[in-house]
């Protein structure tokens, strides 16, 4: 399977505190890979080291073969992003948002399309700022999805939607999946990382406790579904 993306031994810290211990792991063509771990485990500080917003202490990261700092530009035309705060100009509407990212990707999604797939297209004269939390979630998925990207990362995928946009999201997901589409995301749901994800990282402190697929993480622990063998290895490990 072709590598989309790879991460070897990559290390952060803060003073004296290491966020992110010696991390490495690949992934391959559409595959669907979550990255899962309590608040502050370091799953956002990965991501932004492997999209080369962070410079790592230790270790290397690379997206189609390069590495993120140095080919922004290119990789960037290939490349989703969707991260947990997106801050927005005051009073910009929805519609202007989307319009105005997709005029810097040569073959940008149809954000329309994007807008009604998401049940979004009935705010689009609205201003962001007065969007519920849910639509803001579901409106920077659409963002990550503008560049018509090859891999996208996922920060908090489904973070603040309720029950129904969420299975939406999935659906779209397995649908781009299925087109073979790579997908990075990190979440709290396990249901969500059962229902999405080929392999899984599980982490703890920065360091890796488990990784393999959906069935092997839960076969390496005494339980039957990923919610108590994540607790277990939480604790356990
Ligand atoms: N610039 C910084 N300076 C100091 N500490 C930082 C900095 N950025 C992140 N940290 C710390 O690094 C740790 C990892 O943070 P990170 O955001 O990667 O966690 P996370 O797993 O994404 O958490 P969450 O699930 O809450 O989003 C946290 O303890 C955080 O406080």
């Amino acid at each position: 399977m072709k590598k989309i993306i790879e991460v070897s031994n990559l290390s952060k810290r803060y003073g004296t505190k290491e966020v992110v211990s010696d991390l490495s792991l690949s992934i391959g063509k559409g595959e669907v890979f979550g990255l899962l771990g309590h608040n502050g485990a370091g799953k956002t500080t990965t991501i932004e080291m492997i999209l080369g917003i962070k410079k790592p202490d230790k270790g290397s990261a690379q997206i189609f073969g390069k590495e993120a700092r140095k080919h922004r530009k290119s990789l960037f035309e290939k490349v989703g992003v969707q991260l947990q705060v997106t801050s927005f100009q005051n009073n910009i509407h929805v519609d202007e948002v989307c319009e105005e990212l997709s005029v810097l990707y040569q073959e940008p999604a149809d954000y329309l399309e994007l807008l009604e797939k998401f049940n979004l297209s009935h705010c689009r004269k609205q201003p962001v700022d007065g969007l519920s939390g849910g639509e803001r979630q579901k409106l920077s998925i659409i963002l990550a999805l503008i560049p018509n990207p090859e891999v996208v990362f996922f920060d908090e995928l489904t973070t603040g939607l309720d029950a129904k946009a969420r299975r939406e999201v999935w659906e779209l997901l397995i649908h781009l999946k299925k087109k073979g589409l790579t997908i990075f995301l990190t979440t709290h749901y396990m249901e969500e990382a059962s229902a999405l994800c080929d392999r899984l990282m599980i982490i703890k402190k920065g360091q890796m406790l488990t990784t393999g697929t959906v069935e092997e993480v839960i076969g390496y622990s005494p339980y039957e579904n990923l919610e108590d063998a994540y607790l277990w290895y939480m604790e356990e490990k």
